[in-house]
């Protein structure tokens, strides 16, 4: 006797296919760029170099001057556009977003040389950062505070939180331009973080700390790494740091990919370490 077929349960068949989906996105790198190209003029700043960050993981950047560092960090974040290659988060394409859809998308950067609104106080610079959440409101809300409404609340308490995480809620009301440089750069960390990114992207965060508040600031990156469970990737001139807190490192000389690897391979690498000594391999 033939046995009666299964019925499909539709409700069961879709908790499987999206069951399947988070698994199959949990093993893609949560960045991926192949063979990517930017040239401006006559300067090919990047020549088809490819670098991966997975999930969860520090990965460092690093290279001499001019290697194509920050030009990278652009392409990935849509502020240049690169002639060849593709960029995906999480598998999606992003090589043709618009800028502003990218802190969207889960990227949120800081920048080599500081951007702070000098005139808002750091909490207010701090909740910017959530700007994409609230469809404009929270610049709204800073210019009339008096209007304020439930979601401002939310924002700036979120901003609080994080001011708390990164050791500086003493310094919420202060005016941001007071701040000394390295606290600035650390304020521009926590304005990334409003934007509950996937992917931190990070251009020299340790300028201008000294060599003891170095080691402090590296276990207060790893400790957002787990806490929020990020990826990261670090462009650093500070060696010491980027040894001791990246998982891999991907170097980069004269706009092409060098070397990538754990920190142990990178750091006696014959060819990294005549890219840094200046002689040419
Ligand atoms: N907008 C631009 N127009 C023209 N050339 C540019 C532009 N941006 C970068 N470059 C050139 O591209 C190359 C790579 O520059 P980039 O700033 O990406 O290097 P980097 O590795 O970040 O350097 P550094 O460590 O000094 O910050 C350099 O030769 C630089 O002069």
């Amino acid at each position: 006797m033939e046995t009666p077929r299964k019925r499909l349960d539709p409700r069961r068949a879709w908790e499987e296919c999206v069951a399947v989906q988070k698994h199959m996105n949990a093993s893609l790198p949560v960045l991926a760029a192949e063979g990517v190209s930017v040239r401006f003029g006559g300067v090919q700043a990047l020549d088809d170099v490819s670098l991966d960050v997975g999930d969860g993981e520090i990965c460092g950047l690093i290279g001499p001057n001019g290697a194509g560092k920050t030009t990278f960090l652009n392409a990935i974040t849509c502020l240049s556009r690169p002639q060849r290659g593709s960029i995906q988060l999480s598998g999606r394409t992003i090589s043709n977003a618009a800028v502003r859809d990218i802190i969207g998308l889960g990227i949120a950067r800081t920048f080599q040389n500081v951007g702070v609104y000098g005139s808002l106080s750091v909490l207010e610079n701090v909740m910017l950062g959530a700007h994409h959440k609230m469809g404009g409101k929270v610049v709204r809300a800073l210019l009339n505070p008096v209007g304020a409404w439930a979601e401002e609340k939310t924002v700036r308490r979120q901003a609080e939180a994080i001011l708390d995480e990164l050791g500086m809620a003493a310094l919420s009301a202060a005016r941001a331009d007071s701040l000394p440089y390295p606290l600035q750069k650390r304020m521009e960390i926590a304005r990334a973080l409003a934007a509950e990114p996937r992917l931190l992207l990070l251009d020299e965060p340790a300028g201008g700390l000294t060599h003891g508040e170095v080691s402090e600031f590296g276990r207060l990156i790893d400790a957002i790494r787990h806490n929020r469970k990020l990826s990261i990737l670090l462009i650093e001139h500070h060696m010491g740091l980027v040894m001791s807190l990246c998982d891999r490192i991907h170097v980069f000389h004269l706009g092409r990919n060098l070397a990538s690897g754990r920190p142990e391979e990178i750091r006696t690498n014959e060819a990294v370490i005549a890219a840094y000594l200046g002689r040419s391999e």
